[in-house]
C-alpha cells in the first residue's frame, strides 16, 4: 500500500482499471472463457495491496495458496536465477536495525545484493584496512537504504532501449548523487559517534584548561581531515557503482531466464498476464508481464522483480506472430486488447562503440603522433603538421648539461688546438671583428668511429659555456617528404634564438653525401634537399650570429664538395686513432675513473704498448672491461691480470670453454701455433711475440699468437724485410703443419687472406714489383668505377697474378727454411703448449733461450727481458749495422685506407673454419 499511495499515477491507473473492470464485468461473466484477462490481475493486485494475504475471498482456485507455483510454473520458479539464495525482500519487512529504505528509494534484491558485493570486494583488494572499514560501512548503509527508483529506472530504460548519451549522463549523475549522499551520512554519523565521548569527557570533571585545549585541538583536526575521506570514498563509490551498473547492463543475462514457447502460453498468455512483448533483433521475444499481478499472485516468482524478463526464441517474425493471432483468437481476445507487440534492435551501444572503433583508434594514432613529433626540442617555426618537421635537435645546457672540458678529452693536441679558437671566436667575438677577420662557420670532425669527435664537440661546447644542440644526421631523414628540410629550419631557427651556440651534427654524411653519387638508381630528392637547405642556412649567416656549426664523419671522403667549401665547413679536422703517447693519455684520463694500485705511469705505458690501433673508445671499453673482472673475482683493486684479460677479450672476445676438442685437434692446432711462435722469435724483422695461446675464444680463433707491432710503438712506415718476414711469420702455421703432420687442415685460410692481401698490395699499390713497376691501381673498396671494371688489362692482371704468386712462395719458402731448421724448437713449444694451453714470452725464453734479435721501441721497457741486450743485428756490408730497408718504401701507414696495419694488429687468428 505505501509503495502505491508513494506514486500517485499508480493509484490513477488502477482505479481507473478498476472503474473499467465494474463497467465490463457483465460481459466477462457472460464469457465461456476460463482465462482471466489482465483486467482480473489488476483487480487482484489491489484486493492483495489491501488486503492480509491470509484473506480466503475471491483468491480462485489457483492461488489459493499464495506463494505456491501455479500449475505449469514450478518449474520456472524453482530453478530461478532469483531465487536460490533465501527468501526474495519482503517490502512491508522492517530492517533488523528500525531504519528503512529512504522515500524514493527501493531495496536491493538479494541478487543485486550479491553482485554489489562481489564488485566491491573486487575493488577493495588492495585498500588498506581502513578504507575497506569505511567501504563496507557505506555499502551496509546502500543496502540498508536502497536504491534510488529514478536510478533504477534508468538502468531498466538502458537494458531495454539502449544506452544513449543522455542516459549515459543521467547515470552518471544519478550514481554521483547516490554515493555523495551515502557517504556524507556516513561521515555525519562518525562525526556524532566522535562528539559523544567527547561530551562525555568534556562533561567528566577533568584538568580544566588542559583539558580544553587539548578538546579544541582535536576537533579542528578532525574538520582538517574530513573533506579528504569524503573525496576518496565518495570517488571510490562513484566508481564502484560505475562497474555494478556496466555488469548490469553488460550481463543482462543474470536477470532473465529462457523459457518455451509453450511455457509462455500456460504459464503466462493464458492466464492474462502479460503486458507487451517485445521482438528483439528478429529473433528472441521479451515477456513483459504486468508485474503487480504477478507479485500478488506468485510472491515468489523471480518475474516479480523488476528488471527481470522472460524470453523466449523464435524462428521468424511471421511465425511468431501468427502463433500470437492463434493463441489470442482461441482466447477469444477482442482484437481491440490484444497484447502489443514492439520491435527492437538490441546490442547497440557495444555495437555502437565497435563500430566507432576504427575512427576512434585513427584518431588516437592521430593524436599520438602529434604529441611524439612534437616532443623535440621545438620552439622553432614552421613544425609543419602536427610538428612534424620540428628539430629533434636535443639541447643542452651550458650549466648544467655539460661537464665536459678539454682535459677531459686527451691526446689529438693539434685537434684541440685547433679547435680552441671556436671557442676563443664564441667567447670573445669582438677581438676578430675589430681586425676584420671572418668568423669560421663551422668545421668538419673525420675519423675512425670511437676516435672522441664528439667528445671534442662537447667539450668545444663546455669550455665556451654555451648551448648546444646535438644532433644525428638520420634524424632529419623521415618517410615524409619536406620533413628533412623543414627539420634543418627548425634547427637553424632554435639556434639563431640561442646565440651564442653551437649546434653538432654527427654522422653528417647521412645526409651530406655528395649529390651525383648517392644510388645508382637516381638521385634521393629528399636527401638532397636536406642538404641544400644546410647548404643555404650555412649561407645565411650574417657574420654577427656567433652560431658555430660542428660536423662529425667516419667517411669525410664521400661528403659533398659544397659542404666542405670555405664559408660553410671551413676547417677540416682529422682526428685519426691515438698514437702511443695519446693512448697513454687517454689511459690517463679513464684509469682516473677505477681502483687500482698498480705504478700508473708504468700501467699507462704499458697498456699503451698492448692496445695498438685501439681508438679512445675501445681504451674506456678496456678499463671498464678490467674492472668488471677484477668485480667478478672479488677482487678490490684493478691489477695488471685484469688489464690483460681485458685487452684479449676486448679483442679475441670471451674464451669458449664449452667447445670441446679432441687430442689430435688440440696437436694440430698447437703445432699451428707453434709455427707462428717459433717464425716470430727468429725472424729479425718479425714482431715481437707476447703470448702465444691454444684457448679457443668467441671470435671463432681457435688460437693465437699475440705480437706487439712495431714493438710496441707508433709504426709509421714498413718497409719490404719487415713485410716479408711478417708474410713468412703468417705463413709460419701451415708450414709447421706441413712439416709435423702426413696432411694440413683448413684452419690457414685466415693466414692466407692476409699474406695475399699484403702481397697484392705490395704489387698493386706501393710499387715493390719491378714487372708491375711504380703505378697504383684502386681495389673495389676505393672507387666505383673498380668495382665494376678492373682498372688494369688482362695482361696486366696477368702480371699482378704472377707477382703475387712469387711473392708469396718467396715468404713460404723463407719460412719452410726456418722452420725445418728448428724442427725441434718447434716441437718443444707445442708440447709446452699441448700441456699448459698459454705460453708467455717469459715461457718462451726459458725454452729457446733469448731472442737473437734486439727488441725494438719501448718494448723491452714495458715488457721486460726476452731480447739479449744490444744482441746481434746483421752486418751491413761495411760492418755497419744494417739500416732499414730504404728505396721502395711503402706509404705512411695508420691512414684508415691502410690495410697493411691491421693486417697485424692484435691476434693471429686461426681463422672461423678450421674444422671445417
Ligand atoms: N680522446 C679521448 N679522450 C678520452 N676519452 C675518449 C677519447 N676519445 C674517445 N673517448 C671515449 O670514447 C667514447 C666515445 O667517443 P665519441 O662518441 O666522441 O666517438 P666518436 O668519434 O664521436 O664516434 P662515432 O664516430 O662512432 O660517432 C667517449 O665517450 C669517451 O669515453
Amino acid at each position: 500500500m505505501a509503495s502505491i499511495l508513494r506514486r500517485p499515477q499508480n493509484v490513477a491507473r488502477s482505479s481507473r482499471q478498476l472503474i473499467e473492470a465494474a463497467s465490463l464485468s457483465q460481459t466477462l461473466a457472460r464469457r465461456p472463457a476460463t482465462i482471466p484477462r489482465p483486467l482480473y490481475a489488476y483487480a487482484r493486485s489491489r484486493q492483495y495491496a489491501t488486503q492480509k494475504p491470509d484473506g480466503k475471498q475471491n483468491a480462485g482456485e489457483v492461488d489459493k495458496k499464495p506463494g505456491a507455483a501455479p500449475k505449469g510454473m514450478e518449474n520456472l520458479y524453482s530453478q530461478s536465477p532469483m531465487s536460490p539464495g533465501g527468501q526474495p525482500p519482503d517490502p512491508n519487512k522492517k530492517p533488523e536495525d528500525g531504519s528503512g529504505t529512504l522515500p524514493g528509494r527501493t531495496q536491493l534484491s538479494p541478487q543485486e545484493e550479491k553482485a554489489m558485493d562481489d564488485i566491491f570486494a573486487l575493488v577493495k583488494k588492495g585498500m588498506p584496512a581502513s578504507m575497506t572499514q569505511d567501504i563496507d560501512k557505506a555499502l551496509a548503509r546502500i543496502k540498508k537504504e536502497g536504491m534510488p527508483e529514478e536510478l533504477r529506472d534508468t538502468i531498466k530504460e538502458c537494458r531495454d532501449e539502449g544506452m544513449s548519451p543522455a542516459r549515459a549522463a543521467k547515470l552518471w549523475r544519478l550514481t554521483t548523487q547516490m554515493a555523495r549522499h551515502t557517504v556524507e551520512s556516513e561521515m555525519k554519523e562518525k562525526q556524532k559517534e566522535d562528539e559523544q565521548p567527547k561530551q562525555q569527557t568534556s562533561d567528566a570533571p577533568g584538568p580544566g584548561t588542559q583539558g580544553k585545549g587539548k578538546k579544541k585541538g582535536s576537533k579542528t583536526d578532525e574538520n582538517m581531515k574530513m573533506p579528504e575521506i569524503r573525496l576518496d570514498l565518495s570517488n571510490f563509490l562513484v566508481s564502484a557503482f560505475v562497474a555494478y551498473l556496466l555488469y548490469r547492463l553488460v550481463v543482462p543475462t543474470e536477470n532473465s531466464r529462457e523459457i518455451t514457447w509453450q511455457e509462455f502460453r500456460n504459464t503466462f498468455l493464458d492466464k492474462g498476464l502479460v503486458d507487451k512483448l517485445v521482438v528483439v533483433n528478429g529473433n528472441r521475444v521479451r515477456v513483459h508481464l504486468h508485474r503487480d499481478s504477478v507479485a500478488s499472485m506468485y510472491p515468489e516468482s523471480p518475474a516479480a522483480q523488476a528488471g527481470f524478463h522472460y524470453y523466449f526464441s523464435i524462428g521468424s517474425v511471421e511465425a511468431f506472430e501468427r502463433r500470437m493471432d492463434d493463441a489470442q483468437a482461441e482466447l477469444v481476445i477482442p482484437s481491440t486488447e490484444r497484447i502489443p507487440i514492439s520491435y527492437h534492435e538490441e546490442g547497440g551501444w557495444f555495437n555502437t562503440v565497435l563500430a566507432f572503433g576504427p575512427t576512434l583508434l585513427f584518431i588516437g594514432a592521430i593524436f599520438y603522433m602529434s604529441r611524439r613529433a612534437g616532443g623535440g626540442a621545438g620552439g622553432g617555426g614552421g613544425g609543419g603538421i602536427f610538428g612534424m618537421g620540428r628539430s629533434r635537435a636535443k639541447k643542452f645546457n651550458q650549466e648544467t648539461d655539460i661537464k665536459v672540458k678539454f682535459a677531459d678529452v686527451a691526446g689529438m693536441d693539434e685537434a684541440k688546438l685547433e679547435i680552441q679558437e671556436f671557442v676563443s671566436f664564441l667567447k670573445e667575438p669582438s677581438v676578430y671583428q675589430k681586425l676584420g677577420a671572418k668568423i669560421p662557420r663551422g668545421a668538419i670532425l673525420s675519423g675512425p668511429p670511437g676516435t672522441g669527435k664528439t667528445l671534442l664537440a662537447k667539450a668545444t661546447a663546455g669550455e665556451s659555456g654555451v648551448p648546444f644542440f646535438s644532433v644525428s644526421g638520420s634524424e632529419f631523414v623521415e618517410m615524409f617528404v619536406g620533413v628533412g628540410p623543414s627539420r634543418v629550419r627548425d634547427l637553424f631557427a632554435n639556434a639563431r634564438k640561442n646565440t651564442p651556440c653551437i649546434i653538432f651534427i654527427d654522422e653528417i654524411d647521412a645526409i651530406g653525401k655528395a649529390r651525383g653519387k648517392q644510388s645508382f638508381g637516381g638521385g634521393n630528392d629528399e636527401r638532397e634537399s636536406t642538404l641544400n637547405q644546410i647548404l643555404t642556412e650555412m649561407d645565411g649567416f650574417n657574420t654577427q650570429e656567433q652560431v658555430v656549426v660542428l660536423a662529425g664523419t667516419n667517411r669525410a671522403d664521400v661528403l659533398d664538395k659544397a659542404l666542405m667549401r670555405p664559408g660553410r665547413f671551413d676547417r677540416h679536422i682529422t682526428i685519426d686513432r691515438p698514437t702511443m703517447e695519446g693512448r697513454k693519455q687517454i689511459f690517463g684520463v679513464h684509469l682516473g675513473n677505477v681502483v687500482s694500485h698498480e705504478d700508473m705511469d708504468h700501467l699507462k705505458g704499458r697498456l699503451s704498448s698492448l692496445t695498438p690501433g685501439f681508438s679512445g673508445a675501445d681504451i674506456a671499453n678496456v678499463v671498464n672491461e678490467a674492472a668488471l673482472v677484477a668485480a667478478r673475482e672479488s677482487s678490490d683493486s684493478v691489477t695488471m691480470i685484469h688489464f690483460e684479460r681485458a685487452i684479449e677479450r676486448v679483442i679475441g672476445g670471451l674464451e669458449k670453454k664449452s667447445l670441446v676438442l679432441t687430442p689430435e685437434e688440440k696437436k694440430t692446432i698447437a703445432y699451428h701455433e707453434a709455427g707462428h711462435a717459433i717464425c716470430g722469435w727468429y725472424f729479425q724483422w718479425a714482431d715481437p711475440l707476447l703470448k702465444v695461446s691454444i684457448i679457443p675464444r668467441g671470435s671463432g680463433a681457435l688460437g693465437y699468437a699475440q705480437y706487439l707491432p712495431g714493438g710496441g710503438g707508433d709504426l709509421v712506415l714498413m718497409n719490404m724485410k719487415q713485410m716479408m718476414d711478417r708474410m713468412a711469420m703468417t705463413l709460419g702455421g701451415r708450414v709447421s703443419e706441413e712439416l709435423h703432420f702426413d696432411t694440413v687442415t683448413s684452419g690457414a685460410s685466415d693466414d692466407f687472406n692476409k699474406v695475399t692481401r699484403t702481397a697484392t698490395a705490395m704489387v698493386t699499390k706501393w710499387g715493390m714489383s719491378a714487372k708491375i713497376g711504380y703505378i697504383y691501381y684502386p681495389d673495389g673498396s676505393e672507387s666505383q668505377e673498380a668495382q665494376l671494371q678492373k682498372p688494369f688489362s688482362e695482361h696486366t692482371a696477368q702480371l699482378v697474378d704472377s707477382e703475387v704468386k712469387r711473392i708469396v712462395d718467396e715468404a713460404h719458402l723463407q719460412c719452410k727454411q726456418l722452420l725445418t731448421e728448428k724442427k725441434k724448437e718447434v716441437g718443444i713449444v707445442a708440447e709446452e703448449l699441448l700441456e699448459k694451453e698459454v705460453l708467455t714470452r717469459d715461457d718462451l725464453v726459458r725454452l729457446l733461450g733469448r731472442r737473437p734479435w734486439e727488441d725494438k721501441g719501448e718494448f723491452s721497457k714495458y715488457f721486460g727481458g726476452g731480447a739479449m741486450p744490444g744482441g746481434p743485428t746483421k752486418p751491413g756490408p761495411n760492418g755497419e749495422p744494417e739500416p732499414p730497408a730504404g728505396g721502395n718504401l711503402p706509404p705512411p701507414l695508420g691512414g684508415q685506407s691502410e690495410p697493411a696495419p691491421s693486417l697485424y694488429q692484435g691476434f693471429e687468428e686461426l681463422g672461423r673454419r678450421w674444422r671445417a
